[in-house]
């Protein structure tokens, strides 16, 4: 007997979404137009890239899914609260890891209980305290690496129908990478759809499925991961 094909879920649905930022410049109002017309739909389970070079528009559409910038045109729908993990997510620089942990762990909506039974896990997670006492220090003491450790350590404790990551894998060492990979693929088989922002074409390749190439603010190519990544590559490679 033909074995039972399930349809799949969709998480997010992009229909031919425009964003415009408004910037004062001496007096007068310009408009940079940042994502020009993006159609696609996630769907549960999938671990989506976003590619493309410096300015396309990826940050932009990611802030756009989580609801956090108003489309000028087109729409958005989405299952569930979308997060947004991004280097530079709102944890504060003067309070100590350990503050850092429960306030970040709050906002993102876990309880105090949720976050007591957690909050061990977190910290051997992000492995901050692995060379000494760090989770006491206020985080302007981190490296940008241990800093974006700890945002993804805070941010994958929790199970999430849609969780946005901004390039926060790029600065892990490789022994972190593997562990958010796995984190990542945890994620995914709890039914969630992940999104990754990033330039490391073979972080890409490794933790997701499918990629999304913008350029220029428009959507270059939507497929596998590794088809949009090799498209990409003979893009940008040198031209001799
Ligand atoms: N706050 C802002 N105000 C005005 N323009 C902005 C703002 N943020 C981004 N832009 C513009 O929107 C466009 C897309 O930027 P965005 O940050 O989404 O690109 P990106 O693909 O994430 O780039 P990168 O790879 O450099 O992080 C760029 O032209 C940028 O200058």
């Amino acid at each position: 007997m033909a074995e039972k094909q399930y349809e799949p879920t969709p998480t997010v649905i992009a229909d031919d979404i425009h964003i415009t930022y408004k910037v004062q410049s001496g007096g007068s109002t310009r408009e940079v137009h940042a994502v020009k017309g993006v159609t696609f739909v996630a769907h549960k389970g999938e671990a989506i890239g976003l590619i493309g070079s410096n300015g396309s528009g990826k940050s932009t559409l990611l802030k756009a899914v989580a609801g956090l910038l108003p489309p000028a045109r087109g729409h958005i729908y989405t299952q569930g609260q979308p997060s947004l993990l991004g280097v530079n997510a709102a944890l504060m620089n003067d309070l100590t890891g350990e503050r850092n942990v429960v306030l970040g762990g709050l906002a993102m909506g876990m309880t105090r209980r949720q976050l007591r039974e957690r909050y061990q896990q977190i910290v051997d997670f992000s492995g901050v305290d692995d060379k000494g006492d760090f989770i006491t220090l206020p985080m302007r003491t981190y490296s940008s690496g241990m800093a974006a450790r700890l945002r993804f350590s805070i941010a994958a404790a929790k199970s999430h129908d849609v969780l946005m990551i901004d390039e926060a894998l790029a600065t892990g060492d490789a022994a972190f990478q593997r562990r958010s990979n796995a984190r990542i693929a945890e994620l995914r088989a709890e039914a969630g759809t992940v999104f990754l922002v990033s330039h490391n074409n073979r972080t890409v390749t490794e933790t997701c499925d499918r990629a999304l190439w913008l350029e220029a603010g428009t959507l270059r190519m939507d497929g596998p991961a590794k088809d949009v990544v090799a498209a990409y590559e003979a893009h940008t490679k040198p031209k001799k």
